[in-house]
This record gives C-alpha cells, structure tokens and sequence, in this order.
C-alpha cells in the first residue's frame, strides 16, 4: 500500500471529521487510534487518518506522539501529511498545535508551512487571519466556554505565534483570490523573510482548492477537513488519485441494543441532549458524585440496563458553562475533565459488555476515553450523519460488529442522536 495523503489528527472525533471528508471526496480512507500495529488487516487505501488523542496533553508527549505517527506515514509513502486540528483552532498558549507543527516541520525540512482551520461547511471562515464561527469571532462564540480550552482570540497570527518558534505569517485572500501562482509568490516572499508558518484566509471552498493544489508543492500542512477537502480535489485533478465511489458500502446492518453518550458541553450539544428527551430515555449523571467515585457509572448502567431492550438510551454529563466553572473551581479543570471521561468510558465499556452494538458519543476528549476504553483499533468510514459525522464501522475488535458514531461537540444538527441512530441500522 503506497499511501497518497498521511493524516495525524489530533483527536477522534476530528479524525473521523476528516476521514469523512477524504471519503466524500473520493479518497478510499481508513481512520486508525493510534499507530497501526503492523498485524493490523488494512484495505487498499489513498489516505489513513492516524488518530491521537493529543489535543489536551503535555505538549511533549503530544510532539512525540505526532512524530511517530508521522513516521509510520511516511514509512507507507506519505510525500504530504496533514496534521488535522479543530476547526475551531482549539488549543492553549503552551500548545498542542504550535510545538507538534514545529517538530513535523523541522522532520520534513519544509521552510514553510500553510496552516489554516477554515471548513466553510461548518462555518468556520478565517478573513485577515481571524477565525469565524459562524457570523462571530471565535473569541465571541461558544469556544470562549470551551471546558478544556476557553478560546479568547480569534486572531490566529498571534494564537499560533504564542506557541511555535518560528515567525507566523498571513497570506490574506488578495493573493488568494489571484490563484495559486500568487499564493507561492507570496509564500516565497514570507520565506525569504524568516516565516516558517503561515495563517491563510479562506472563506470558500473554491478557496481550499486553491491552497490544497499549493500545499501539495510542501510535504505538510495543518488545518482542519476545510484543507482536507482542498488537498483530495488536488489529488484527484491532478491524477495522483483516481476518485472512488464515496457511497461505497460498510457492511452487512449489526441491529442490537443502541446507546449515546454526552460528554461535551458544547452549546450545539446541549440542545441537542434537550431534544433526546422526547425520543429516547435520557439520564443525566450528577458530575460531583461521578468524582465522587464509580457509583454514578454503576447507577447509570443499572438504569441504562432496565431500559435498553426497550429503546435507545442517553446518558450526559453534560453542564452549562456557569456549572462547569463551578466544578472546575472545585476540582481543578483537567482532574474534573479526566474523571468524567474515564466514568464515561466505564459506561461504555458496560454498555458493550451488555450487548450495546451501535454507539454514539459526543464530545472529542469523550470519544477518546470511550474508543481506547473499548480497544478499537480502526475504522471504516460510512454514510455522513451531519457534516463532519459519518457512521463508522469498528475493524479489527475481535469482538463482534460494531457501529460508532463520534460527533464533535459543536457538529449535528438539533436532532442529532435520532439522525445518527436512523443510519446505523
Ligand atoms: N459537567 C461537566 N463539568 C465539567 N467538565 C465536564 C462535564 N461534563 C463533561 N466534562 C468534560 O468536558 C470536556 C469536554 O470535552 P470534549 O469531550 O472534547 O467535548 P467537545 O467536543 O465539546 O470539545 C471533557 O474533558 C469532559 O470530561
Ligand atoms: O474540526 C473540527 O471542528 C472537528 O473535527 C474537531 O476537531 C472537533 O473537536 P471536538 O469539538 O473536541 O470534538
């Protein structure tokens, strides 16, 4: 298998985000947690999305992580990796996306990288290096609530220029709007002049095409699916990949016992949890007892466990920001977050050991714990619930068919959990 397109993402569910992305464009893709182990039974493919969950780590272990996947990748024949972040550019001072872009670059020897996290489909626009969601600034949107990582600046000149050692740049849509000869002409002028990264506008698609056929000159680039569908139209124009069905099957339907589970307090996801409650069983779990100890993931899967042969079930965690801050002023943010996600992932774990076959989660750190939790080794991608949230397909669990569907906190529409669990049959 020579691989067209190498993938690291740096977390699940922007891993099946991307993977989703590939496949509508054309792209055979497979989604894998982590590096592959080398017995792992992967299809011929054009694009493999590794997936890690280095988001919200020590930046050290997030740019050790990232090399290695970068290294498997290449290894399969990789001339281009993306190294796919939120679209929402989530992150902190300290990093994870300036100090792993860093690494991969020097390990490429590109002088220059293109970075940006517009995916229009989604809203998210960057105009003057600033990013969009939706008609705010991120810095006004719901991201400046983010549990894990508040975002307080939508300039992303100066976002990625606290975190990385080299100089940042910004190609603006000027030269964008020229074409593609005007954007290296202006990459070339930035480099000559110190830049090793550069922020760049996009608000269209039409746009991602144009940096997808320029980034393909480099051997890396980071953004979100937004570049992900710029650099398969790339691929496929130029013929280093002939486009596939992307309607291709995934197999026979599993059936059996359906579940979700909420662990973002995203704004999309709450109202999303609010509109569960007139189709399905919803439990909402008691985040001070879940720190407490394991007896709020046992009394969710005893109520979980009454219910199930009935219907699908809900169980979130899921607060407002007010009582977010107020657990976390109590508890500390990452010991709080790491205690919900590892009793989410026991859930799962029950849930499965039950019989549960088809799962949904929402939330990125969330779908981590739950994927590592439940030992899965990879994915194939299905048909998109909403954009950015396809169904995928477990391979290589070794124990029964499964379907997942692992949506990040902001994707999917008001009636997300019934859309998924219509198309996961
Ligand atoms: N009620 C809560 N209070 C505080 N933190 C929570 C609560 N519920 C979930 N969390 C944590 O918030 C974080 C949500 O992040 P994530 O799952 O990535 O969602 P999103 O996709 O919206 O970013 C996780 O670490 C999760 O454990
Ligand atoms: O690019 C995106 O917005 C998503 O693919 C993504 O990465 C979402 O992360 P979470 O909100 O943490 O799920």
């Amino acid at each position: 298998m020579k691989l067209s397109l190498g993938c690291i993402a740096d977390d699940y569910t922007g891993a099946s985000d991307l993977a989703n992305t590939l496949t509508r464009q054309g792209l055979r893709t497979v989604q894998t947690i982590g590096v592959p182990p080398d017995d792992l039974a992967l299809p011929e493919v054009d694009a493999v999305v590794v997936s890690l969950k280095s988001r919200s780590i020590d930046a050290k272990v997030a740019v050790d992580r990232s090399r290695a996947a970068d290294k498997w990748l290449r290894g399969r024949g990789a001339d281009h990796v993306l190294f796919k972040i939120c679209s929402t550019f989530d992150s902190t001072d300290a990093g994870n996306i300036g100090p792993v872009m860093d690494a991969l670059r020097a390990d490429c020897g590109d002088a220059i990288v293109l970075v940006t996290p517009a995916f229009p489909e989604t809203g998210r626009t960057v105009y003057q290096g600033n990013l969009f969601v939706g008609a705010v600034p991120l810095n006004e949107s719901p991201l400046k609530d983010h549990p894990l990582n508040p975002m307080h600046d939508s300039n992303l000149v100066r976002v990625l220029a606290r975190q990385s050692r080299t100089k940042v740049g910004l190609v603006d849509l000027a030269p964008l709007s020229r074409g593609a000869a005007a954007v290296r002409e202006r990459l070339a002028d930035l480099a000559r002049n110190g830049v090793g990264a550069v922020i760049i506008d996009a608000v269209f698609d039409r746009d991602l095409e144009t940096i997808g056929s320029v980034a393909l000159d480099h051997r890396l680039s980071v953004g979100a699916s937004g570049i992900g569908l710029g650099l398969a139209r790339a691929l496929i124009a130029t013929g280093k990949v002939k486009a596939a069905d992307a309607g291709a099957a995934i197999g026979a339907p599993v059936g059996g016992p359906a579940a979700c589970l909420a662990g973002s307090c995203s704004q999309a996801t709450l109202a999303q949890i609010a509109n569960a409650e007139k189709t399905m069983a919803v439990l909402h779990l008691d985040p001070e007892q879940i720190i407490a100890g394991p007896n709020e993931a046992r009394r969710a899967l005893a109520w979980a466990s009454a219910r199930i042969t009935e219907g699908p079930v809900l169980i979130a965690s899921s607060s407002t920001p007010d009582q977010v801050a107020a657990l976390q002023s109590r508890h500390g943010r990452d010991a709080a977050g790491h205690a919900i996600e590892q009793a989410m992932a026991d859930v799962a774990e029950g849930l499965v050991q039950s019989g549960v076959r088809r799962l949904v989660v929402a939330g990125g750190e969330t779908s981590g714990a739950v994927v590592d939790r439940l030992r899965i080794p990879g994915f194939l991608v299905g048909e998109e619930i909403a954009a950015g949230v396809p169904v995928l397909r477990a391979v290589g669990t070794g124990n029964g068919e499964m379907l997942l569907a692992l949506k990040s906190g902001n994707f999917g529409g008001p009636e997300f959990f019934s859309d998924a669990l219509k198309l996961m049959r």
